[in-house]
């Protein structure tokens, strides 16, 4: 299959910019982790949609099924997925930002895209569902390919096991006919990885440059925070932020957070900072 022209337009636009996009988490889920519940009903979440968008917000995440790593829960049917998806996916569309489908199931990402979903978020990187890779080639979008695992050796090099995740998810991708161009990869913060791993994938975040890829980073409120600083995932923003500002630096493009107007301020006043040297 020959490989499709990417990225599209708008994401290079964003890539192309001088700092890194904000993508805003709208989890339409009672379980996720830091804010489940609170957005299930359509109109909290449409509501919520908006205020991400006018606190700068340069692409929506919409989830419906947490993709929290715990054991032995009952995983969310595309059935149940799809019923919280229908009363809110066209309305956060006709917003007018792109929108980005986190699901790990390609029937719920065929649907959201025939709603107008923008980019394909796999927190398994195109090795979970088997029919992910060629749907995303035959949609001709995006894809955001994000290291995930069901726990890595902590004597493991938590990056050389992301390459190696990486090398098979692009082979994979390649051999569906997804344009290398159109992946976004994601090292996975908090997936598989102790707290150490995380702070170290954060670290050595500029180690994926090798890939020549623009890369994603979702640090917010996640558990590495509180084994600094003992909290609850509300109460993460400080961590949330210094781990992002740390990410942009390190060459993070797109930015994965539930505090949009925070973050952005953080991100601008950095950059504006930086520009002094
Ligand atoms: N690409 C990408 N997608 C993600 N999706 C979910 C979460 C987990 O955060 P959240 O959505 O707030 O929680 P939950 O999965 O429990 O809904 N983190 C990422 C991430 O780091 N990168």
């Amino acid at each position: 299959m020959v490989a499709s022209p990417h990225p599209p337009a708008w994401l290079r636009a964003l890539l192309e910019r001088r700092g890194p996009a904000v993508m805003g988490v709208l989890n339409i889920t009672p379980d996720s982790f830091s804010d489940g519940g609170q957005f299930i009903a359509p109109e909290q979440a449409l509501v919520r949609a908006r205020a991400m968008i006018a606190d700068g917000a340069d692409i929506i995440d919409i989830g419906a099924e947490s993709t929290r790593p715990y054991k032995g829960a009952k995983p969310v049917t595309a059935d149940e997925e799809l019923a919280r998806l229908k009363p809110v996916l066209a309305a956060v569309v006709a917003l007018g930002v792109p929108v980005s489908i986190d699901s790990m199931k390609s029937e719920v990402v065929a649907w959201a895209l025939d709603q107008g979903a923008a980019i394909a978020n796999d927190v398994w990187g195109l090795q979970r569902d088997a029919g992910m890779a060629a749907l995303v080639a035959a949609r001709n979008v995006p894809v955001v390919v994000m290291h995930n695992r069901d726990s890595v050796d902590p004597a493991l090099d938590i990056m050389q096991d992301m390459a190696a995740f990486f090398d098979r998810s692009l082979d994979i991708a390649a051999k569906a006919g997804i344009a290398r161009d159109g992946i976004v990869l994601d090292p996975g913060i908090g997936f598989g990885k102790t707290p150490e791993q995380s702070m170290t994938a954060l670290a050595r975040l500029d180690e994926l440059a090798a890939f020549d890829l623009p890369i994603l980073v979702g640090a917010s409120r996640k558990r590495f925070i509180a084994s600094v600083s003992p909290s609850e995932p509300q109460d993460r923003l400080g961590g949330s932020i210094a781990a992002h500002v740390i990410a942009a630096q390190r060459g993070a493009r797109i930015i994965r957070t539930h505090d949009v107007a925070a973050t952005l301020q953080a991100l601008r006043v950095t950059e504006a900072i930086e520009s002094k040297r």
